[in-house]
């Protein structure tokens, strides 16, 4: 199913994050409809660093590639600024719809950018996004990839500001509205109540960012259509990616961590390695198999 027509739905769409061939498995072997390519995700995995614009445009289709080739679930793609102004971000566009993403978050943010749930954010004129959305909804290959439009403003110049702007992003041809940060229950009823029912609404739960968590049945009642959780993944890995190494650096061996791991027919289970083997088989150019 589309992302377009799953949207059409009623219940909430949750979309976890993932950042490469392996979590995107993972993630639809857990039952998930949809998926979240987080710029945070890639930068904080492949890059080790903090999620802050370092990420290329090129990394980032690279990455969704990969992705492409592995599951065939709806994508969402963090597109961050465009990558620079509106022919950057048409090109972002076209190249993220090759590799195969259904749906793009476009910011109104300027470089440096920086995760929304960080401090000392500055932002791009209203109008200047407007346009960026409309180049962007002009270049598109498909009319099913979805523009998701996201102010930054709430945390730049306010609440109101940032309900205007995002006014301005629907009317510009956004396709989805995602209110970046709300700062308490409050904000996010409101953003809920401002645009429920006239455009599908994202949510974005950041674990110990500026949002207060809610689980994805209490943001469905509030009116919104998407929840991503963008990082989380890397942060439980990360969690226990510091516990391995610390338990192997230790111990000098894995059995002590072997309760917490995959063995390796395990691993292989995982990834299907049996079936693409077998696969394999069948082009071998060996009748007899
Ligand atoms: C949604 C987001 O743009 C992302 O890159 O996944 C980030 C999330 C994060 O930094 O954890 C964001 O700016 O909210």
């Amino acid at each position: 199913m589309s992302l377009k027509s799953r949207l059409a739905g009623s219940d909430i769409l949750v979309a976890p994050g993932v950042y490469d061939g392996l979590t995107a498995t993972l993630a639809q072997q857990a039952g998930f409809e949809a998926l979240y390519l987080s710029g945070a995700a890639v930068a904080y995995t492949r890059l080790g660093r903090p999620d802050i614009g370092l990420t290329s445009v090129s990394e980032m289709t690279d990455t969704m590639m990969l992705i492409r080739d592995r599951v065939d679930l709806p994508v969402i793609i963090d597109a961050d600024t465009g990558f620079g102004n509106a022919l950057n971000a048409q090109r972002t566009m076209r190249l993220y719809e090759r590799a195969g993403a259904n749906g793009l978050q476009v910011e109104d943010q300027t470089y440096p950018k920086r995760c929304g749930h960080l401090a000392d954010k500055s932002l791009i004129s209203k109008s200047e996004m407007a346009s960026k959305i409309a180049a962007m909804a002009d270049a598109r290959l498909s009319s099913e990839t979805l523009i998701i439009a996201r102010t930054d403003a709430i945390a730049v110049e306010g609440f109101d500001a940032a309900i205007d702007r995002a006014e301005a992003y629907l009317e510009a041809g956004a396709d989805v509205l995602f209110i970046e940060a709300p700062r308490s229950g409050t904000e996010l009823k409101r953003v809920a109540e401002t645009f429920r029912g006239r455009v599908p609404l994202l949510a974005n739960m950041v674990e110990g960012g500026a949002t207060p968590i809610r689980n994805a049945g209490d943001l469905e009642a509030l009116g919104f259509d998407i929840v991503i959780f963008p990082g989380g993944i890397v942060r439980a890995l990360a969690r226990a990616a510091q516990d391995y190494y610390g338990s192997l650096r230790t111990n000098g061996s894995n059995s002590p961590f072997a309760d917490r791991m995959f063995d390796f027919d395990g691993l292989n289970g995982v990834i299907g390695t049996a079936d693409m083997l077998a696969q394999g088989r069948r082009f071998d150019g060996n009748e007899e198999q």
